[in-house]
């Protein structure tokens, strides 16, 4: 007997205007192990054909769900565990010393500066650049200077996170018959943010607000080329499938997530799926998580890749600015 599939349509704001997909309403189930992998990076220092055996599987990622998950990666787990706690403290602090956002989800982010970035030389030049205006972070880290060790954390587990999020564009460049280097001069000094994120226990939430509401975010594609997300054991994290079904991205012990942005989905002429997702937090206690979006140069234009344009596949995209370049 066939089973009945409904279906029902989610707005998304994409960077061309709001856009209709199709969703089945079923509750999420465990995806198969092809339709979101883990993938092995113990390899990517190795030589270019281990990035290339690496890059085959994450072509394979990118082009069926555009979610896997990544393992051996090389982000020390004490650092992400004392991540963790400076999250854990930061939020942990009474409402006035914090950043209260929407539906009860609670944020910290540090945006890229030219001078925790150890690859560029002279920091200053980028800072007093016009066209860039990256902003200062000095209000944040005087904000937090009362949570020993705070600062110096966070800015290391930014470090290591845009190290690998550089790794893996250079294995994206692969993925889609590039040389690996093709991205390295549009990441030099990418738009890129760490985030730490709390979503409230949902009981919590319903005390405060006496409504039903869900705590998370719902459906929406990430923006940027490439996200790294660590999860911590919560669950809660969904991701629509290539049949639009909700999988579950259950947390998996040693692994960030990284899912494909709309820039990635745009320049691979959609050969790459940038992935509707959500999160809802729906048990009685906090759920944490620490995302890293990185984006391109702010002032690199966005084009279609050579390799995936050909007669039978005309590019579908015009070239767009990476960022706002004021
Ligand atoms: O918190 C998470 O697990 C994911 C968050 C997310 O999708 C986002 O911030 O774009
Ligand atoms: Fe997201």
């Amino acid at each position: 007997m066939a089973t009945l599939v409904e279906y029902t349509q989610i707005e998304l704001l994409t960077l061309s205007g709001p856009e209709y997909r199709r969703v089945s309403t079923a509750p999420p189930r465990p995806p198969t192990e092809d339709e979101i992998p883990i993938i092995d990076l113990s390899s990517i220092d190795g030589d270019i054909e281990d990035r290339k055996a690496i890059a085959s599987k994450i072509k394979s990622a990118a082009e069926n769900t555009g979610f896997f998950y990544i393992k051996n990666h090389g982000i020390a787990e004490e650092l992400i565990q004392n991540a963790l706690s400076q999250a854990k403290a930061f939020f942990d602090q009474p409402d006035e010393k914090k950043e209260l956002v929407s539906n009860r989800k609670e944020t910290f982010s540090v945006r890229y500066n030219p001078k925790n970035d150890p690859t560029i030389s002279d920091p200053e030049s980028l800072l007093t650049d016009e066209r860039y205006s990256y902003g200062g972070d000095d209000l944040k880290w005087e904000g937090t200077s009362h949570l020993p060790g705070f600062r110096e954390t966070t800015i290391e587990f930014y470090q290591r996170r845009l190290a690998l999020a550089r790794k893996m564009v250079r294995i994206f460049a692969l993925a889609l018959d590039m040389p690996e280097d093709y991205f390295d001069g549009v990441t030099t000094h990418p738009g890129a943010d760490g985030l730490y994120v709390h979503y409230p226990g949902t009981e919590d939430a319903l005390e405060d607000s006496k409504t039903d509401v869900d705590v998370g975010i719902g459906s929406h594609t990430d923006i940027q080329c490439v996200t790294l997300l660590w999860q911590d054991m919560s669950g809660g994290l969904q991701v629509l499938s290539a049949s639009d079904e909700w999988l579950d991205a259950r947390p998996i012990a040693g692994t960030l997530v990284v899912n494909i942005g709309d820039f990635l989905q745009r320049l691979s002429n959609n050969r790459f799926k940038s992935t509707v997702h959500r999160v809802y937090n729906r048990q009685s206690t906090s759920r944490y998580s620490m995302p890293f979006f990185l984006g391109f140069n702010p002032d690199s234009v966005c084009q279609v890749v050579p390799s995936c344009v050909d007669e039978a596949h005309p590019a579908l995209y015009e070239p767009i600015p990476c960022g706002k370049v004021s």
